[in-house]
């Protein structure tokens, strides 16, 4: 791994500010089941930074070594600052986790739940009363403060974990899967309160399986895959990864149509909707190809559009264990985005 990833590097000279996860080669196995594989992070303080992989790809036991839980077989990381193998307490004291071990007690009242986490962290009385109060009004949990967090609905039991974790302050929370199994409306809920961590400064890791959520929330995006980092770059770096984007073109006049089919070369045709489709990554010179193809021809099509890959191709082309088309020297695309990237 390039020192970039060690908290007191330097570019050009100026001292850059310490990353709030690093890690080098993490490794972990159970029986002769490896779920890490060796995995490297780099997480800037105040980032969204989102593992993303299908189910048992090894996200929870990725944070459950970062946040001290388990320990690695191998490799290195920091914390805050702090080493997870050295000093596990300060690692602790740094972080919040909220996700699928969640710490929300169901048999006492969601406010119980706040107050016993202040106690927890040694706040006064007073103080304990004061943040608790201004969580429960912050994530919309007033109402509900006097039940029993058991009768809480899915969004509001993680709102509740979320509430829990801020009592403590940390400036860096881990969240695993957070919006696993919501509504799309408290899904969206979630996705607010995230984006308002961030703002405050907070720096995120989260786990998810859903695309959209990286897409959304994450400034970087690490695509994690039989315990191996597949690809790792913003969303619009990892869309670039794999080829999928395509011109289509729609006429209403059958002879046009007939005629760009013949002129226009590798063409996938629907002859029912009378529109074509043309491999191409969208880049101008593509375009143009194809435009003066039929100006030549003496033909104009109805309607053009450009489609660019999304993130479904891209987690696809790089955990798909079928033969997908995309996979043909992913290796190198990937090396060259992890290149990007640092
Ligand atoms: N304590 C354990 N003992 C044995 N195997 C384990 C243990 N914990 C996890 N595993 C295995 O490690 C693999 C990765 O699990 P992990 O929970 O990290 O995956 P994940 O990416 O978080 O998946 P999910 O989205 O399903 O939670 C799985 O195959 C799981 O069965």
């Amino acid at each position: 791994m390039p020192s970039s990833v060690m908290s007191t590097s330097s570019r050009g000279g100026v001292p850059q500010p310490p990353a709030a996860v690093s890690a080098v080669g993490l490794r972990k196995s159970y029986g002769d089941k490896t779920v890490l594989d060796g995995i490297d992070l780099h997480i800037p303080a105040g980032s969204v930074f989102a593992l993303l992989g299908p189910n048992g790809a090894g996200k929870t036991t990725a944070v459950k070594i970062l946040s001290t839980l388990i320990s690695s077989d191998g490799g290195q990381a920091q914390v805050g600052g702090h080493d997870i193998a050295t000093a596990p307490q300060s690692v602790r004291a740094a972080i919040g986790v909220t996700g699928q071990f969640s710490a929300v007690d169901g048999l006492i009242t969601g406010e119980e739940n706040m107050l016993l986490m202040a106690d927890l962290h040694h706040l006064s009385r007073s103080e304990g009363r004061r943040v608790t109060a201004e969580l429960l009004e912050r994530f919309d949990l007033v109402d509900a403060a006097k039940k029993p967090a058991q009768s809480y609905s899915g969004g509001m039991k993680r709102r509740l974990d979320i509430a829990m974790t801020l009592v403590g302050s940390p400036r860096i929370i881990f969240l695993d899967e957070p919006t696993t199994g919501l509504d799309p409306r408290s899904r969206h809920t979630m996705w607010g309160i995230i984006r308002e961590l961030v703002s405050d400064g907070v720096t995120v890791l989260l786990t998810t399986q859903y695309l959209e959520e990286a897409d959304e929330l994450a400034d970087r995006i690490a695509v994690l895959n039989n315990g191996r980092i597949a690809a790792h770059g913003t969303a619009d770096e990892l869309k670039r990864l794999v080829p999928g984007g395509h011109v289509r073109l729609r006429f209403t006049d059958p002879a046009a149509y007939r005629t760009a089919a013949t002129v226009l070369r590798q063409v996938t045709r629907d002859d029912e909707a009378l529109a074509l489709q043309i491999a191409s990554g969208g880049s101008q010179r593509e375009l143009r190809s194809v435009l003066e193809r039929l100006d030549s021809a003496g033909i104009e099509a109805d309607e053009l559009t450009v489609h660019t890959p999304d993130l479904d191709d891209v987690f696809f082309a790089l955990t798909g264990d079928t033969g997908l088309p995309h996979q043909t020297g992913r290796t190198s695309r990937t090396s060259q985005t992890q290149e990007d990237v640092r």
